[in-house]
């Protein structure tokens, strides 16, 4: 299935900020970018990057520097898939869930409300991206009589947003991504009963 992969890679990863530099911010995204394109081959999707500016990638890049729903609205065409490229612990496995479910709209949220990874199959449906996206994308494609399939998933549902996640993917993950946080010194620590990111 056609596979866009949206992607801004200026000043990306904010709410990284306080424990990864500018250019750190950028590797690491580029590293999570990378897994994705894999992930979705592995699937026998079809990835395209759609990034805000010309980027290195190994697939197709679309550039559209318009805001994220405008951009991917514009480039969904038949039947689309819409993945995230900070989802660092998708697998090839969760994926083929994500193309098999049935539905006008297919949706993997994210926690806290966010919409990780979608598959659009009605022309009317509209792209409402950030804040509580799942919710509007929800209200998005009842007001235009789409069905809706849900996909439960813990690494589609787990995006790579703030320093709490990257212990998730220490622990989870399984490619540049996490190789490229172990190389920056980070590990998993016990504190408390709990599991914490922490950088030597
Ligand atoms: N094409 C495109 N992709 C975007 C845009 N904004 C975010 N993205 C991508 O959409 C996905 C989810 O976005 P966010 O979780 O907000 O990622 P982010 O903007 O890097 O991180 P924050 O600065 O913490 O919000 C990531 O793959 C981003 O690279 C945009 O304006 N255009
Ligand atoms: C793009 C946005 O991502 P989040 O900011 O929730 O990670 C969303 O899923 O609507």
């Amino acid at each position: 299935m056609r596979t866009l992969v949206p992607f801004g890679p200026s000043n990306p990863l904010t709410r990284l900020a306080a424990v990864l530099s500018p250019a750190e911010r950028r590797q690491f995204a580029d590293a999570m970018l990378a897994d994705v394109l894999r992930t979705v081959r592995a699937a026998g999707g079809d990835p395209v990057v759609l990034a805000t500016e010309p980027v290195d990638a190994d697939a197709p890049v679309v550039v559209d520097d318009r805001d994220l729903s405008t951009a991917v609205e514009a480039a969904i065409g038949g039947e689309t898939a819409v993945v995230m490229a900070d989802l660092a612990l998708a697998t090839p496995d969760a994926l083929e869930r994500l193309y098999e479910a049935r539905g006008d709209v297919v949706v993997a949220p994210g926690r806290g409300g966010g919409t990780n990874a979608l598959v659009v199959r009605h022309d009317g449906f509209e792209l409402d991206y950030h804040g509580a996206s799942y919710r509007a994308h929800r209200e998005n494609a009842a007001r235009v009589g789409a069905t809706v399939e849900e996909v439960d998933s813990l690494r589609l549902g787990t995006d790579i947003d703030e320093p709490g996640d990257l212990v998730d993917l220490l622990l989870l993950g399984d490619g540049r991504a996490v190789d490229w946080l172990r190389d920056a010194g980070f590990r998993v620590r016990e504190a408390d009963g709990r599991a914490v990111a922490e950088r030597e």
